[in-house]
């Protein structure tokens, strides 16, 4: 059994590459997953996604490059593997005829675990789905199947979990119940890898975020780190009265905008708000004092990782174009 287990790498991922005859779903993929963090792996619909998570949790052997998880090998020490990770897929993956506490046991089985009454226990009061251990699954709820799905992945107590879209098609009010959850999961020691389409979810949860992109991973960073490189705020004055006439044209420097009769906007980038000095924010109310004009409210926003990916993205679809004419030009 070949073993090179790094600290500061739970899961380590080289070089995967998954061919779907000419389809590249899965291109070149290297990353290092860190103990303790929680990881969003964003993209689009088809981006590989859940294709890459399929190569690290044994569902698709055949593909080259290499993954492991504590240094072990996931194709030649896949015993081994399997016992350390854990995956929550999107589909319910349950027998809908058994009860909660059966779905639970049974899974407990497949790892020489049968009956394991503590761990159910155990789990279903961390869930809070105590008082269903005997209800029939069908009459649970949809944000109780969520996480009866995630207890049944942890049966077998896995040090890494791989949550394959959480939140795709709940509610607002259930995602952020869920979001605690994983948060919950985080604090007590499991690393956390989540698959998501939504850009929110990534920036509430996620440590580090891995832009994912017709197989390619575009760009892997601290969540904060994206936000401070790429994220703007937004910050409307509204004055008691119209915005005088020339106001607007004598912000030498400012770059505001009369978005109503009595509105001053600006854009301003995330590393502007923190510089040295006045930043433009500052700036911006005080020409407005200066002036005697009174302010009634301000109102500010944060862009999201959307406009983030966006860039991304596009960026990454613009180089993939240069690359394709420089292949053209260079044939
Ligand atoms: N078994 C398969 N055979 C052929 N093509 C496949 C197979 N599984 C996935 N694909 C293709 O591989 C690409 C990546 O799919 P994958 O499911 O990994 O994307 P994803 O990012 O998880 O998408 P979603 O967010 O919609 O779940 C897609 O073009 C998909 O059609």
């Amino acid at each position: 059994m070949s073993r090179r287990f790094e600290a500061d790498s739970l899961l380590s991922i080289r070089h995967v590459t998954k061919r779907y005859g000419d389809l590249v779903a899965v291109d070149d993929v290297s990353l290092d997953i860190v103990p303790g963090e929680i990881f969003a792996l964003l993209g689009p619909n088809g981006a590989g996604k859940t294709t890459l998570i399929g190569c690290i949790t044994g569902m698709i052997t055949r593909f080259e490059g290499s993954v492991s998880v504590a240094g072990y090998d996931v194709r030649d020490d896949y015993r081994v593997t399997r016992r350390l990770v854990g995956l929550v897929p999107q589909e319910l993956n349950y027998d809908a005829f058994f009860n909660v506490r059966e779905v639970l046991e049974f899974q407990g089985g497949y790892f020489g675990n049968y009956p394991n009454k503590e761990r159910v226990d155990e789990l279903l009061e961390q869930f809070s789905l105590a008082d269903k251990v005997d209800q029939n699954t069908r009459w649970l709820s949809g944000g109780m199947k969520r996480r009866l799905m995630i207890c049944k992945a942890l049966m077998h107590d896995p040090v890494l979990l791989f949550l394959d879209e959480p939140t795709a098609g709940v509610d607002v009010e259930l995602r952020e119940e869920l979001w605690d959850y994983v948060r919950d999961l985080r604090d007590r020691g499991t690393t956390i890898v989540l698959t998501t389409h939504y850009i929110e979810e990534a920036e509430e949860l996620a440590d580090r975020v891995g832009i994912i992109n017709h197989g390619r991973l575009v760009r892997v960073a601290p969540r904060d780190e994206l936000m401070a490189e790429f994220g703007t705020r937004k910050v409307e004055v509204y004055l008691t009265d119209d915005v005088p006439s020339g106001f607007v044209a004598s912000l030498d420097g400012l770059d505001v905008e009369q978005s109503d009769a009595n509105c001053l906007s600006m854009i301003v980038e995330e590393r502007e708000v923190h510089r040295e000095g006045a930043s433009p924010v500052e700036e911006l109310l005080r020409a407005v004092l200066d002036a005697g004009l009174a302010i009634d409210y301000v109102e500010g926003g944060r862009t999201s990782l959307e406009q983030i990916f966006r860039e991304l993205v596009n960026a990454d679809k613009a180089n993939g174009a240069n690359a394709k004419g420089a292949d053209k030009e260079g044939a």
